[in-house]
């Protein structure tokens, strides 16, 4: 369906990933799977499952773009059926969503992502990881951060969580 005109359209996303297990950190050569979250490495900080990083922040940050733009979502473009996405790193997605995006008729506008965690603590590498995020996305991505209050999954710190919202503007 089309609008008159061309409107800005908005999209939204969640994704969570549970924190490696034990067993999965012993397979690691460090010893340890590696924390990748909103495009940078957390040293010392234990990292997530998933097929690829499993950085909720810059998968969140995707989807919605793909949201807003009705392109699907993260599992239809980057399956996990996919060998060469595999530890793919959360800054590729979301830089190969903005390209597939703006291959579908539209300019990124903005991001706007929510991490939802106990820890890392991470309001002191905001900037850091907005820096990295726009790169990567092509527009402004803004991430803010809430600990849940210690309730649900993300507040016994048994994985991470983020929610995004994306705006999208039909290119000229
Ligand atoms: N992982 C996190 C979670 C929160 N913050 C910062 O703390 C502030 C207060 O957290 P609430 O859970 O009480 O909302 C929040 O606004 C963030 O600035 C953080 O840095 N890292
Ligand atoms: C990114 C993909 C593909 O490698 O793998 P995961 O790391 O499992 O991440 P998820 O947020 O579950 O999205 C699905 C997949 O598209």
């Amino acid at each position: 369906m089309r609008t008159p005109y061309p409107l800005p359209r908005t999209g939204i996303s969640v994704d969570a990933h549970a924190f490696a297990t034990d067993e999965e950190c012993a397979l690691d050569p460090a010893g340890m799977v590696p924390l990748w979250l909103a495009g940078l490495h957390w040293p010392g900080e234990r990292g997530l499952s998933g097929h690829s990083d499993g950085d909720v922040v810059a998968h969140a940050a995707a989807e919605a773009l793909f949201s807003a733009a009705g392109c699907g979502d993260l599992g239809s473009n980057f399956g996990v059926d996919r060998p060469d996405m595999a530890g793919a790193a959360g800054v590729r997605v979301l830089s190969e969503a903005a390209e597939i995006v703006i291959l579908s008729g539209f300019d990124p506008g903005n991001i706007a992502v929510q991490l939802i965690g106990q820890r890392p603590r991470f309001a002191p590498r905001r900037e850091e990881a907005e820096r990295i995020l726009s790169k990567a996305a092509g527009c402004p991505v803004t991430v803010s951060a809430t600990t849940s209050d210690r309730l649900g999954f993300t507040g016994r710190a048994e994985g991470l969580a983020a929610v995004a919202t994306a705006l999208v503007v039909p290119a000229p």
